[in-house]
């Protein structure tokens, strides 16, 4: 792979179909939340660890999200002792990711990029953006998530507007036809990069 792109934006603002995207343009794609959720599943590399200090973490053999959302609610230390387990674990994966993907390219959906520090291990970043109205409105069009809810997620996170501010990209994905354009225009800007590196 001779291309990390980072990819990011807030919750519902299009990471997912714009990476889908890059994938119909060729690139190979990883995405952060799908390798958590390998991570907690059945015979997933966080089951045993987490179990050993949080063993109420476990049903089923596998990490109960809902189960880490009380045990965080009551220790505040709990939150970054789960962090110190999954974050290497999600650097694993991915560095595994890149050594079996031999596209030139690497688009690599992580939500949280900017406030975990990995944009610092890519080539470059983009970052999706949208109006807050047209946000809240594909969030509640989902039916998992009430305007309350998407409230209190974005309180806690880096505001999109200075996700946009610190990317080397931004896609607009007002609607599919123009993020498609933006699409080609960044891969046309990495591809002249890499002809000159
Ligand atoms: C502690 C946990 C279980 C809390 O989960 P919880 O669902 O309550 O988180 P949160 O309220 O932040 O998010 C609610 C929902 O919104 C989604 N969401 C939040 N922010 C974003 C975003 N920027 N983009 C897309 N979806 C988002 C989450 O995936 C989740 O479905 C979870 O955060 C966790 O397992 N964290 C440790 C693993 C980790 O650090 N992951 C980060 C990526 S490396
Ligand atoms: N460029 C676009 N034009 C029009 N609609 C879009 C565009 N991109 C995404 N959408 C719509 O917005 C909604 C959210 O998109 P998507 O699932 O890609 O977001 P996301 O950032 O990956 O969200 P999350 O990470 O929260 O799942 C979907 O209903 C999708 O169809």
């Amino acid at each position: 792979m001779r291309f990390k792109l980072g990819l990011t934006g807030s919750i519902g603002m299009g990471k997912s179909t714009t990476a889908q995207m890059f994938a119909d343009a060729g690139c190979a794609v990883w995405d952060a939340d799908a390798a958590v959720h390998r991570l907690y599943g059945p015979e997933g590399a966080a089951v045993a660890p987490i179990g050993k200090i949080f063993p109420q973490a476990i049903e089923n053999d596998q990490v109960s999200r809902d189960a880490l959302r009380r045990i965080i609610a009551d220790d505040a230390t709990a939150l970054k002792r789960i962090e110190e387990i999954v974050h290497p674990l999600v650097q694993e994966d991915r560095e595994a990711f890149i050594a079996a993907h031999p596209q030139a390219i690497g688009v690599f959906d992580i939500p949280l990029l900017f406030e975990t520090g990995g944009d610092a291990q890519m080539d470059a970043t983009a970052c999706v953006n949208v109006s807050r109205e047209t946000q809240e409105a594909r969030v509640l069009a989902r039916g998992t998530m009430s305007a309350d809810d998407l409230a209190r997620i974005l309180a806690r996170q880096m505001p999109n507007a200075e996700k946009c501010a610190r990317a080397t990209y931004v896609i607009e994905t007002d609607t599919l036809e123009h993020a498609r354009a933006q699409v080609q225009d960044v891969l046309k800007d990495i591809e002249q990069r890499l002809q000159h590196a």
